[in-house]
């Protein structure tokens, strides 16, 4: 008798860790981390064998290989506005950053030819910095503005040259205060100095399916609203500061759009 309330318990112990939710949430990060670092492993061969070394046509494995990702983390992609990504030549993709679980909805709908500016510190994070380096990304010092700035003039030229897209974060870092920060000028300085136009990606809050204080992480829809692209022909750097605020206006009003409606769909969100 005593050894079949031992098997129950050893069974009864895994059910009710897996039952909770603290368990599910920890669980679901540290596989979202490991699983991405032995993805990266993976790409790394692969990019070396097609491209020779770092090139922005990686971007393509790095993708596909990430698509799945989703599915395990029980995460669904909402996208609209498709079509205005349909933009030929080099362009700037603006979009709000909550947590490193926007990659999954960046590599959702990258278009080709598009990599992104990051903080320099990413390279630093084992495979996946050696993916990020290998997939043409463009690292930043965000404490030495001037030498961010000079790296982003020439991004701007490298755009144009070699015919590529930047997606950039002008919030500048990860917020999950709901809203969005006060935009950076990096990204509206480099549509300007490029001339290419500017498209708005927004993603719906995570506050529906991810709480880091609470410690929930529960399967949730993500909606990814794609805007139409805002032209910076003929535009000057006394342009920046209204061509900012107009997309931070346009952006903002997205957000609450989209988030609001994710939230009514999936039942009450916490905040
Ligand atoms: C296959 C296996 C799996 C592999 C794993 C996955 C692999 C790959 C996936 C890739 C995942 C990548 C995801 C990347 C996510 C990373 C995201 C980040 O790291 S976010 C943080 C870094 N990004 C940024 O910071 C971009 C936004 N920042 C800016 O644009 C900033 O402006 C700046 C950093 C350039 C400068 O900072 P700061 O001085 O604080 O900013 P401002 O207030 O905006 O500017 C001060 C004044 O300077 C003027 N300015 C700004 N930029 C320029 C410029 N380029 N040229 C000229 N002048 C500039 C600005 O106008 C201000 O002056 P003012 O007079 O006040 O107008
Ligand atoms: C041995 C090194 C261990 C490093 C562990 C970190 C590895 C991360 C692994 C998997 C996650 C995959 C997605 C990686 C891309 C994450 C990009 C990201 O979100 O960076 C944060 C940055 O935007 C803003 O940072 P701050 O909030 O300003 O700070």
């Amino acid at each position: 008798m005593d050894g079949l309330w031992m098997i129950a318990l050893l069974l009864l112990i895994p059910l009710l860790l897996w039952t909770s939710s603290t368990f599910v949430f920890y669980f679901k990060k540290c596989f979202y981390v490991a699983w991405m670092m032995l993805l990266a492993l993976f790409a790394i061969p692969l990019c070396i064998l097609k491209s020779g070394g770092r090139d922005v046509e990686n971007m393509r494995i790095i993708r596909g290989l990430v698509r799945h990702v989703k599915y395990f983390l029980g995460l669904r992609f909402d996208v609209s506005g498709w079509e205005h990504l349909q933009t030929e030549g080099p362009y700037v993709i603006i979009s709000n950053h909550q947590s490193s679980l926007d990659v999954l909805g960046l590599m959702e709908i990258l278009p080709d030819r598009c990599t992104m500016i990051a903080k320099k510190e990413l390279i630093y994070a084992g495979t996946v910095g050696l993916v990020c380096w290998l997939g043409g990304i463009v690292f930043i010092n965000r404490k030495k503005t001037n030498d961010a700035k000079n790296v982003m003039a020439d991004a701007a030229k490298t755009m144009l040259d070699d015919q590529i897209r930047l997606w950039v974060f002008p919030e500048g870092t990860r917020n999950q205060r709901g809203g969005l920060l006060p935009f950076k000028k990096g990204a509206f300085h480099l549509a300007v100095q490029a001339q290419v136009p500017i498209i708005p990606i927004v993603f719906s809050s995570y506050s529906n399916f991810y709480l880091r204080k609470e410690k929930q992480f529960n399967s949730g829809t993500i909606r990814l609203k794609i805007l139409p692209k805002i032209d910076t022909k003929g535009m000057t750097s006394d342009d920046i500061s209204s061509l900012s605020d107009k997309s931070f206006n346009l952006m903002r009003s997205a957000f609450h759009s989209i988030s609001d409606s994710v939230t009514q769909s999936n039942g009450p969100s916490r905040h």
